[in-house]
């Protein structure tokens, strides 16, 4: 086999409890004085945010917010968050919480020293090898949640206002300079929020570990993220104040992101227009659509989930895997379709037509096409 391949490995993570006292060593480690923490509305007013402000503040550092950043963040956040900095004279930017959070902030990070649009910067082909970007104000990121991975992540989804399509900007200077992991943050997390993240953390390593390119790094990484999801997941879905559940969970999700550079698949294909049309969690949306993912792509990834299965300790290959998963969905309260899950099934064609533009389409094991797509989302309701 002829082995051609590019891969890179993530930023510096700062990983155990209490280590949030660490942001603002963290923040002058990157040059920052001014420092812009950026995080979702609801997470704003929630005393980890403020403690975060806090060590910032006793540091020196001011205690400079922009939280008008919905979940699903789109363009309109993006401009009132970049306004913001600039306003602000701000030279550094505390990227804090979910993947919402994290994405909005890592994006106006990125767009403050741009002058083209940020539509411009969609994960397309390659073209960052050739252009050249400048101003790109530093970031330490901060998860509050255990699931997108998004702290090592190069990659920000922002949802475009006009069109309510789900874009994927990406460059690899998006990846923060340093992540502080504190699993302590994540213990307030409601339980379906617990569950929908976890199950996204899943869903990356299942994908990466799907998707038939060549990436080996990566297949060992989401084998391995799958794993501590199994033993992690229900046991924080259970009870939230488990910091080693908690602690896992947040390796699982670093892991997962890692693992996605070798590609992602239908799941999230299927997963961007149900949630920029409905509004949904992702990871949640993940859920509900995984099992007829699985389903869709068998003749494809039998023998390579069989593998999986042994590793994880499933018995009865593919079948045991798929049926581990239903039985996983059902501990973690996941909807069974997207029927329970509140969406409806009157805009399939429009669904699919996105779904097969999707940047992850690619990455699907099974190729994509509009038919076969439609009939995907039938079997999701
Ligand atoms: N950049 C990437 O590579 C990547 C990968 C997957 C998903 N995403 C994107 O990330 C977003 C989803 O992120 P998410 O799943 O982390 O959810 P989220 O950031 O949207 O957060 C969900 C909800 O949980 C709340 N929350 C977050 N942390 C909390 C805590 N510790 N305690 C209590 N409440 C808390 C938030 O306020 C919000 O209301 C989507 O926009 C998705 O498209 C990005
Ligand atoms: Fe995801």
């Amino acid at each position: 086999m002829n082995i051609v391949a590019n891969w890179s490995y993530p930023t510096a993570v700062k990983m155990g409890r209490g280590r949030i006292k660490e942001l603002a060593d963290a923040c002058k480690s990157l040059g920052m004085k001014k420092p812009l923490l950026i995080t979702d509305r609801g997470l704003a007013p929630m005393q980890i945010t403020q403690t975060a402000l806090d060590v910032l503040a006793e540091a020196g550092l001011g205690r400079a917010l922009f939280a008008d950043v919905d979940p699903n963040p789109n363009d309109v956040n993006l401009e009132a968050g970049i306004k913001a900095f600039r306003d602000g004279g701000h030279d550094g930017v505390v990227a804090f919480g979910g993947g919402s959070g994290l994405d909005l902030a890592k994006c106006v990070a990125f767009m403050v020293g741009q002058t083209r649009p940020v539509w411009d910067f969609e994960d397309i082909g390659d073209w960052w090898t050739r252009a050249s970007v400048e101003g790109i104000a530093p970031i330490v990121a901060v998860p509050t949640t255990a699931g997108t991975g998004s702290e090592v992540g190069r990659a920000s989804v922002i949802t475009n206002s006009q069109t309510h399509v789900k874009k994927i900007i990406y460059h690899p200077k998006f990846l923060p300079g340093v992540v502080i992991c504190d699993p302590e943050l994540t213990v307030g997390m409601p339980k379906s929020i617990t569950a929908g993240t976890g199950m996204d953390a899943f869903a990356h390593c299942l994908e990466a570990y799907s998707s038939p390119f060549y990436h080996p790094m990566s297949q060992g990484i989401a084998l391995e993220g799958m794993r501590l999801v199994k033993e992690f997941l229900p046991r924080a879905y259970k009870d939230g104040t488990d910091i080693e559940a908690r602690a896992n969970m947040m390796s699982a999700a670093a892991m997962g992101a890692v693992a996605f550079q070798k590609g992602l698949g239908a799941i999230h294909s299927l997963s961007h227009p149900i949630g920029a049309i409905y509004n949904t969690h992702h990871g949640m949306t993940n859920a509900v659509v995984m099992p007829a993912v699985l389903r869709f792509n068998r003749p494809a990834i039998e023998d390579k989930i069989a593998r999986a299965a042994a590793y994880l300790g499933i018995s009865g290959g593919f079948d045991g895997f798929y049926n581990y998963v239903l039985e996983l969905r059902t501990e973690l309260g996941v909807p069974e379709n997207l029927t329970a899950f509140g969406v409806k099934s009157d805009r399939i064609d429009e669904m699919a037509a996105m779904a097969i533009v999707d940047p992850t389409a690619g990455g699907n094991p099974v190729e994509l096409t509009l038919e076969n797509t439609k009939k995907l989302f039938y079997d999701c309701f």
